[in-house]
Formats: C-alpha cells, sequence, structure tokens
C-alpha cells in the first residue's frame, strides 16, 4: 500500500487512465472492463484494474489541480511500478476553431504553477513533453475515426477562478489551444521517471463562446475520447 492509494502491489496494471474525476474511473471500469477490481476507495479516489479485449489496465482518478494529481502519479510509479499513464480529461477551449466536444492532444503545455521551481530555478523554464509513438496513434485513431482533434499546447493552470478574468487571452494569443489542470505536472513526473504518457482531453467548455456541456453531454462527449484510448490500449 502507498500513503493515499490502499492497493496490493501487483493489483494495478503497468498502463493506467487517469481522469480527475473519480466517478468518470468509474464509469470507464464499469462500460470498457471486464473482472474489475476495485483496489483504491481511499478519499473517494476510485481506482480500478481490469481486462479490456485481453489487456490489463486500471483507472485511477486524480483529482482536480497539479498538487492532487502529483500526489497519485508519483505513488502510482514509484510504489505500483506504472509504466504508462494517460489522462484522459476534459479543458476549456482558447481558440475558435477548438470547439466543444472536440479531441485536444496536448504536445506541450504551459502552467502558471511553482511546482517545477524546486527542480528548475526560476529563469530555467522547463517545457515537457508526451510520448510521441502515444500521440502518433492517438492521431491515427483519431483520423481513422473521422474525429475532430487538434494538437498542440495547452495550459495548465493551478486556478479555475482568476481575479484576471482576461488572463487566458495572453495564452491564446500565443497559439494555446486549451485550459486545464493537470497536464504540465504529468508530463514532468513522467518525463523524471522515464515512463510513457499523453494527455488526450474532451473540450468541454470554451472560454470564447462561454458555450459548455451540460452533465449529459459530457457524459456523450466523452465517448470520442474514451474510443481513442482503447485503440490505444488495443494497438
Ligand atoms: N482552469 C480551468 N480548468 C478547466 C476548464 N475547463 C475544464 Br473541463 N477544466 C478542467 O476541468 C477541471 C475544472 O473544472 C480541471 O480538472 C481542469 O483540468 C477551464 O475553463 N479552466
Amino acid at each position: 500500500m502507498s500513503i493515499h492509494i490502499q492497493a496490493e502491489k501487483g493489483e494495478i496494471a503497468p498502463v493506467v487512465l487517469l481522469p480527475g474525476d473519480p466517478l468518470r474511473a468509474k464509469f470507464v471500469a464499469d462500460t470498457y472492463l471486464e473482472e474489475v477490481l476495485c483496489y483504491n476507495r481511499v478519499r473517494g479516489m476510485y481506482g480500478f484494474t481490469g481486462i479490456h479485449q485481453g489487456v490489463r489496465v486500471s483507472v485511477q482518478g486524480s483529482g482536480m489541480g497539479m498538487p492532487s494529481m502529483a500526489i497519485y502519479v508519483n505513488e502510482l510509479i514509484q510504489s505500483y511500478d506504472v509504466r504508462c499513464i494517460i489522462r484522459i480529461g476534459s479543458c476549456g477551449a482558447l481558440q475558435e476553431e477548438v470547439e466543444v466536444h472536440d479531441l485536444v492532444f496536448a504536445m506541450t503545455a504551459s502552467t502558471d504553477s511553482v511546482m517545477n521551481l524546486e527542480r528548475f530555478p526560476l529563469g530555467f523554464t522547463y517545457s515537457p513533453a508526451p510520448t510521441y509513438t502515444l500521440l502518433e496513434r492517438a492521431i491515427q485513431a483519431a483520423r481513422e475515426e473521422q474525429l475532430r482533434y487538434h494538437v498542440g499546447s495547452v495550459l495548465s493552470t493551478d486556478s479555475f477562478y482568476h481575479d484576471n478574468s482576461d488572463l487566458w487571452k495572453q495564452w491564446a494569443r500565443f497559439g494555446t489551444l486549451a485550459v486545464e489542470m493537470e497536464t504540465y505536472q504529468l508530463y514532468t513526473l513522467a518525463a523524471k521517471f522515464n515512463i510513457e504518457t499523453l494527455s488526450i482531453l474532451t473540450v468541454s467548455d470554451s472560454l470564447l463562446t462561454r458555450k459548455e456541456l451540460n452533465s449529459e453531454e459530457r457524459q456523450i462527449g466523452l465517448q470520442n475520447m474514451f474510443d481513442v484510448v482503447f485503440s490505444i490500449i488495443r494497438s
């Protein structure tokens, strides 16, 4: 067991899907996995392991934001030898062509987080990236399924509510596709421990149009993301 995950060694698969919402982890397990084991209920941050078409995979909630997500990622890697973590998250669009329901594959991330300052002193900015082969397979799956997708940078912010409500516009001016709260630190930790990673995001709101998916639309909209990620798992 680790401090925040009550699983026994071996109960977590080498490949872990990581949604922020633990109820999304339960939905994925209930919908896509067989022979399901619920290995974690601590703090309601559910984790499940099961079989998807012969492939053993786990799905673990991470919570919102990099501090919470980093706790689970550190423990998954260091206590349970996880070798690949794919974030299946949601994001807010920052560009007109990025529409609600679209998919975003994060090629890199910017951040306002200070978590990396202990690793890289001020003035030494670290630019994290995903595993190219996972990104390539995600793009191939999206093309085969004829899904709308975008590949580019995202902004991983520590705050959902900013005093300066126009802050995101500067990031948008430099081409940032979407805003979320986890990818920057996920990619940093994957690089630190030399494991594979990718963030696959469903656009559930737009900061430009103020459109957002209701809870039912979010559920349906996530189908495309699940199709892509399980295509990667099977390949
Ligand atoms: N900061 C921020 N996070 C967002 C937004 N839209 C979405 Br979905 N998110 C993600 O959803 C959660 C907040 O609702 C966090 O985990 C973020 O990754 C947004 O407009 N802003």
